[in-house]
C-alpha cells in the first residue's frame, strides 16, 4: 500500500500556461440533486468550480435553479428532468459527476440511465451518493466510459456486499477491478483502488463527519481529474487536499463545515504549486 503524501501531490499538481483558456481546465458536469437535496450537487458543482474546472454545468431538478445560480453564478443550469437537454450536455463534457443528492425514485433512475446511455469511452464518469445505490440495485447498461466510484463504507458494503471484518486491500482491489472502476473507498483514512494499486490517504479527521462532506470530495476530483494529466493523480490529489483543508481547519474549528473546505481551495493549490512564487504581472 503506497501512502498519498503531500510531496508526491505538490509534484502532481499543473502549472498553469500563459496563453491557456477555460476549455483547458475541462468542461464538467454535475447531475443530481432532487427538490430534497439540492443542497449536495451545489457543493459538488461549488468544490469543482473552486478546484479550477473550465467550465461547469449543473444538470438538477427546476426548484434548484435560483439557489445554484445565488450561491454559484459560474455555473449553468439545465433541467436534469429533459432527457433530451440532459443527453446534449452529457456528450459536451470532459467528465460528469453523477450522485449526490440524486434520490433513488423512477425520475433519479431515469436520469442515471440517460447519463449511462449517453457516455462515450473517452469520457470520465464519477458516480456517488445515491448514484452508486441506484448502479447496483437496479437494472442498467454498463457505463462506456473510465468509472470512479466514491463509495463510503456503507455504500461499499451495498457494492460488495462485504462485512468490515472482511476488507483487506487484495479484496477491495479485486472488486474494484471487478467493478471495472477506480474507487474511492471514503473512511477515517480513505484508501484508492486504481489499476494494481492501492493508496492510503494521509491526511483527515473526525472534525469532517459532517452531511455533504462526501458531495464536497466528489465535486473536488470532478474538478481536478481534467487539469492533471493522469485521472489517478488527479483524484489521489483531491482526496489529499481535500482532508489537508480539514486538518488545517480542525486547528481553530470543532466541525469543519463543507463549504468551508470549498472556500479554501484556491489558496491551498497556489500553496502546493511548484511555481507558487510566479508572478504573472
Ligand atoms: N445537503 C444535502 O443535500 C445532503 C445530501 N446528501 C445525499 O444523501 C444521499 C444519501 O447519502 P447517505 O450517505 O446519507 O445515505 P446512505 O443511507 O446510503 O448511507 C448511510 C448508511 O451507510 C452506513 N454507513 C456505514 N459506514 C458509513 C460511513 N463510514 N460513512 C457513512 N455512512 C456509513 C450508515 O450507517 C447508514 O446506514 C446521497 O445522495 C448524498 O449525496 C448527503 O450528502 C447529506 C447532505
Ligand atoms: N472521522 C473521519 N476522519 C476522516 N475523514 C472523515 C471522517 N468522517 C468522515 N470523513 C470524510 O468525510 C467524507 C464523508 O463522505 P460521505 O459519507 O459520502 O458524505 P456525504 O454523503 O454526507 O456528503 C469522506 O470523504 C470521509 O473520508
Ligand atoms: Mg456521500
Amino acid at each position: 500500500m503506497e501512502k498519498i503524501t503531500k510531496d508526491k501531490v505538490r509534484a502532481f499538481l499543473p502549472t498553469r500556461e500563459r496563453d491557456s483558456y477555460k476549455g483547458s481546465y475541462g468542461r464538467v458536469l454535475f447531475v443530481g440533486g432532487n427538490e430534497n437535496m439540492g443542497g449536495a450537487i451545489i457543493l459538488a458543482a461549488s468544490a469543482g468550480v473552486y478546484s479550477g474546472a473550465g467550465l461547469v454545468t449543473v444538470a438538477t431538478h427546476p426548484s434548484n435553479k435560483a439557489a445554484l445560480h445565488a450561491r454559484l453564478p459560474e455555473a449553468m443550469f439545465t433541467d436534469m428532468t429533459d432527457t433530451q437537454q440532459l443527453k446534449h450536455y452529457v456528450e459536451s463534457v470532459d467528465m460528469i459527476v453523477l450522485g449526490p443528492g440524486l434520490g433513488r425514485d423512477e425520475t433519479a433512475l431515469a436520469v442515471l440511465q440517460t447519463v449511462y446511455e449517453t457516455v462515450k469511452s473517452y469520457q470520465i464518469l464519477l458516480v456517488d451518493g445515491d448514484g452508486i445505490y441506484l448502479h447496483v440495485n437496479e437494472t442498467v447498461p454498463e457505463p462506456d466510459a473510465t468509472l470512479v466510484l466514491t463509495p463510503h463504507l456503507g455504500e461499499w458494503r451495498t457494492l460488495t456486499h462485504l462485512a468490515p471484518d472482511d476488507q483487506y486491500d487484495d479484496v477491495n482491489l479485486g472488486y474494484a477491478k471487478q467493478l471495472n472502476a477506480i474507487v474511492v473507498l471514503k473512511k477515517a483514512r480513505t484508501e484508492v483502488y486504481c489499476d494494481d494499486e492501492v493508496w492510503e490517504n494521509t491526511t483527515g479527521n473526525p472534525s469532517m463527519a459532517t452531511g455533504g462532506m462526501g458531495d464536497t470530495l466528489a465535486g473536488m476530483i470532478g474538478g481536478f481529474v481534467p487539469q492533471f494529466d493522469t485521472i489517478k493523480e488527479g483524484v489521489l490529489s483531491a482526496v489529499y487536499l481535500h482532508s489537508y483543508i480539514a486538518d488545517d481547519l480542525s486547528l481553530t474549528h470543532y466541525v469543519t463545515l463543507p463549504t468551508a473546505i470549498i472556500k479554501e481551495i484556491p489558496k491551498v493549490m497556489k500553496e502546493f504549486s511548484t511555481d507558487k512564487h510566479r508572478r504573472w504581472i
